[in-house]
């Protein structure tokens, strides 16, 4: 049986025709015969759609509408109200009151199926949406972090959310940038409307002109219609520009035009279009010294540096690590459905040692790879696979416990990678200094290589 409806309708005869044709299409079906006893059915069982006639004794199909939202179940129950022909007026009434669509009597069968159906696909979509959205809201503005370094930028940020000003947000790669632009996001008023990433890296000149201000039809050959830009979809909303240290010279003039005139063409066009966008751009670069070099524009770095916030690196906010830890062993656990995992302390004191250079990105990788390989609920420290040159003291080798072979291993990579380095790569050379055979050493080498593919 597909969904079920809810006929309304005081005629018992157009009821039952009712009835009759949505069953041959299987749909399940419920029968009030007015306003006041479609709202008690509604009460006790949300239909997933209503056909609601509008002309009825004691409540008319108007006043249901309007008390729909009243009762929480039914605030986005899709309503196709039913009208007798030429009250086209109370039709209307009906869609300004939150009516999905209305048919006209005599019903036409086809025609009724047809708004049904797409009022239960609609309200399919929405509901999905509405999932992805909460799902991604949540993902996106948990920060994590009690340290006073986040914990102040976390702040400014949140003061930065309520006015309009460009935030330059700083930092390593993996500190949480994007994270930020969201959250800013979600923080300020412009919520309600979309957050456009776009990343000024990953596209040539051209392709990131277009993404921007998208093209009128007939601008290039293949554009045969007109696409708005990424600009105009943010309409309302935020634009997080991404990487915006590798931004060309020449789009970084046209950026700058936006954002004094809040006004662009788009490509190929002559008519100008406006666009109340806040932008959020993120770089990973020193953009006072890509200033200084001449590969950024002084004038866009005061222009979108209104409000700089500078993310910690993960190795200045050692006292967060657990914390992040534990958050990402819960959703990846989660995830997985592998329930009660934990870190055996040795794995949480590797993580303390490690410095990483990857932060907060790297930190979810090691874990997520952790909670999926783990052959227990307990993750012990040889899962936690990192690069051992990052420890923050190497000599932690000799005193993170990791299983003997595993310890024997990293010594080993660790000294042959040091031996290497001094010997610039030489191995002949490198050999001599560890008083090893050159093919010894190379059959090392091989063997580590061999050992890390495996992993
Ligand atoms: N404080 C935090 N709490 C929880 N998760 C975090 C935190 N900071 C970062 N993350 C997570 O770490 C990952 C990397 O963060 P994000 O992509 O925001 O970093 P980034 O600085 O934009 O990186 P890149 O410069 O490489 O683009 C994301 O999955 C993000 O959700």
């Amino acid at each position: 049986m597909k969904a079920r409806i809810l006929i309304v309708d005081d005629d018992p005869d157009i009821a039952t025709m009712l009835e009759d044709r949505l069953q041959a299409s299987d749909y399940g079906t419920l029968v009030a015969q007015d306003g006041v006893q479609a709202l008690e059915l509604i009460e006790q069982e949300v239909p997933k759609l209503m056909l609601l006639d509008l002309d009825m004794p004691r409540l008319t199909g108007l006043e249901v509408l309007k008390r729909l939202p009243k009762i929480r179940a039914a605030e986005d129950l899709p309503v196709i109200v039913m009208t007798a022909h030429g009250s086209i007026e109370a039709a209307v009434e009906a869609m300004k009151s939150g009516a999905y669509d209305f048919l006209t009597k005599p019903l036409d069968k086809d025609h009724l199926l047809l708004v049904i159906q797409k009022a239960l696909e609609r309200d399919a979509l929405k509901r999905q949406v509405a999932c992805l959205k909460s799902e991604i809201d949540g993902r996106y503005t948990s920060i994590i972090g009690t340290s006073p370094n986040i914990r102040s930028v976390m702040e400014a940020a949140q003061r930065a959310a309520k006015s309009d000003a460009g935030v330059l947000l700083l930092g390593e790669s993996g500190t949480g940038k994007e994270l930020f632009a969201r959250s800013i996001h979600q923080w300020s008023p412009r919520r309600v409307n979309p957050m456009i990433v776009i990343n000024c890296v990953a596209l040539t000149e051209t392709l990131l002109e277009n993404e921007l201000f998208g093209h009128e039809r007939g601008a290039f050959t293949g554009a045969d219609r007109l696409q708005k830009g990424k600009l105009e979809m943010a309409d309302g909303g935020t634009v997080f520009l991404d990487e915006i240290g590798d931004m060309p010279m020449a789009l970084q003039a046209k950026l700058l035009r936006v954002l004094q005139d809040r006004e662009f063409h788009r490509v190929g066009g002559t008519r100008l279009v406006s666009v109340n966008i806040r932008i959020i751009a993120a770089t990973n670069k020193d953009l006072k010294q890509a200033v200084k070099n001449g590969h950024f524009r002084e004038d866009l770095y005061f222009r979108l540096n209104v409000i700089t916030l500078t993310l910690p690196p993960l190795r200045d906010r050692p006292d967060d690590l657990p914390l992040l830890a534990k958050f990402f062993l819960n959703r990846h656990a989660k995830e997985a459905k592998r329930y009660g995992m934990m870190f055996h302390p040795e794995a949480m004191n590797v993580m303390m040692q490690y410095t990483w250079p990857g932060n907060i990105r790297e930190l979810d990788n090691v874990i997520a790879r952790a909670v999926i390989l783990s052959p227990t609920e307990i993750i012990e420290p040889d899962l936690l696979v990192m690069d051992a040159a990052a420890l923050s003291h190497p000599e932690a080798l000799t005193y993170v416990s990791l299983p003997y072979h595993r310890s024997m291993e990293e010594h080993s990579r660790h000294i042959i990678d040091q031996a290497l380095k001094q010997a610039e790569g030489n191995q002949t050379k490198a050999a001599e200094r560890l008083r090893l055979q050159r093919t010894y050493l190379a059959r090392l080498i091989k063997q580590q290589k061999l050992r890390q593919e495996e992993v």
